[in-house]
């Protein structure tokens, strides 16, 4: 099997940012507002320094192109939350200093080159503080493809064969070499495939529960023209793409809200997601049909709205949204 050091490492580490994660919705943490107001949590923080901090020691030479940054946790007003973080990735890793925390994370500061990794470490922190779905997404890059992509959602579980129906999932991909799942509490994985065409049950989207993070009236009106009838699943984050490549929803769609008509994705938010589905038989492209181009930096410049599907519904969604 191909990648298998770096399947290793990054199960491990995702495995252990989940705990981490976990442990601390276990008491709702406080939000806190970044410069560009979105919020960011403790656990987000502690996610990232326990994944940072294993990719740096198994792979020194490999960027990470994380979402967060240590500046404002170094800051004296945050002294508090950095204590707070710096106790959580404790019970992970013994022996820690806030020093080595704030290091790990700022490793995430790393840019996009011939190899790197990118790293959401907690996708979807509006679901994650809402009690609703959320991921780790962690994925490696190498001359512009998605290679690896590693996917855990603590909090899902979907209504399918065992052990998609267990709540706390890991989706592991590697390029080549179909999509797997595993609940985060056993370690066998089962082989996951996409809705096939006539999976009537199943033909059915999922979109985000935030409003302002697509067009939910394009949304329903593309879905009825490729033929889906019922509404929509609402679910937070690159779960999303779990579930279109365990084949609990035949498509998944993200189109430009227009509201932030200059809005541009960022990698980490679709790298894992896109090679898990793609993996299980699925297609991933943007609403005008291009494949996701991942070799233009941090975020998809070149790109506009995601369109991912069980492969055959692909080409009506297109038809649909470029009428
Ligand atoms: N204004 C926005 N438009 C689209 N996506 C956004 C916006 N703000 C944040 N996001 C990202 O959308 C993703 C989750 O949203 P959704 O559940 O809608 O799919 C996350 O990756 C989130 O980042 P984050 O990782 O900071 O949560
Ligand atoms: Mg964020
Ligand atoms: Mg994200
Ligand atoms: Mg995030």
């Amino acid at each position: 099997m191909a990648y298998e050091k770096e399947l290793q490492v990054g199960i491990e580490a995702s495995l252990s940012a989940a705990k981490l994660c976990q442990a601390v919705r276990g008491n709702i943490p406080d939000r806190i507002e970044k410069q560009d107001r979105s919020p960011v949590t403790i656990a987000d923080f502690g996610s990232q320094a326990i994944i940072c901090r294993a990719l740096a020691e198994a792979f020194p030479n490999d960027p990470v192109v994380g979402e967060e940054d240590a500046t404002a946790l170094r800051s004296s007003e945050m002294s508090e939350q950095l204590a707070q973080v710096t106790e959580y990735v404790k019970q992970e890793i013994p022996n820690v200093s806030t020093e080595d925390v704030t290091q790990w994370i700022d490793h995430g500061n790393g840019e996009p080159s011939q190899r790197f990794w990118t790293l959401d470490p907690i996708d979807g922190t509006k679901g994650f503080l809402r009690g609703d779905q959320y991921a780790i997404a962690l994925a490696l890059i190498e001359e512009g493809e998605v290679k690896v992509g590693i996917l855990a959602c603590p909090a899902l579980s979907l209504d399918l064969a065992p052990p998609l129906n267990e709540e706390g999932l890991l989706f592991v991909a590697v390029r080549g070499e179909g999509t797997k799942v595993r609940s985060l509490k056993t370690d066998e994985f089962t082989a996951i495939r996409v809705a096939s065409p006539d999976d009537e049950e199943h033909l059915r989207f999922v979109e985000s529960v935030e409003v302002a993070h697509g067009d939910q009236s394009q949304q329903s009106a593309i879905a009825q023209q490729a033929g889906i009838k019922s509404p929509s699943l609402r679910m937070d984050s690159q779960a999303k793409y779990g579930a279109v490549a365990s084949g609990a929803a035949a498509l998944y769609l993200r189109l430009p809200s227009p509201k932030q008509p200059d809005y541009r994705e960022n990698i980490w938010d679709h790298a894992a997601g896109v090679i898990v589905a793609e993996e299980a038989g699925g297609r991933a492209s943007d609403m005008y049909g291009k494949p996701l181009d991942f070799s233009v930096g941090a975020k998809l410049f070149q790109n506009r709205g995601v369109v991912v599907s069980n492969g055959s519904l692909h080409e009506a969604v297109l038809a649909a949204l470029n009428k």
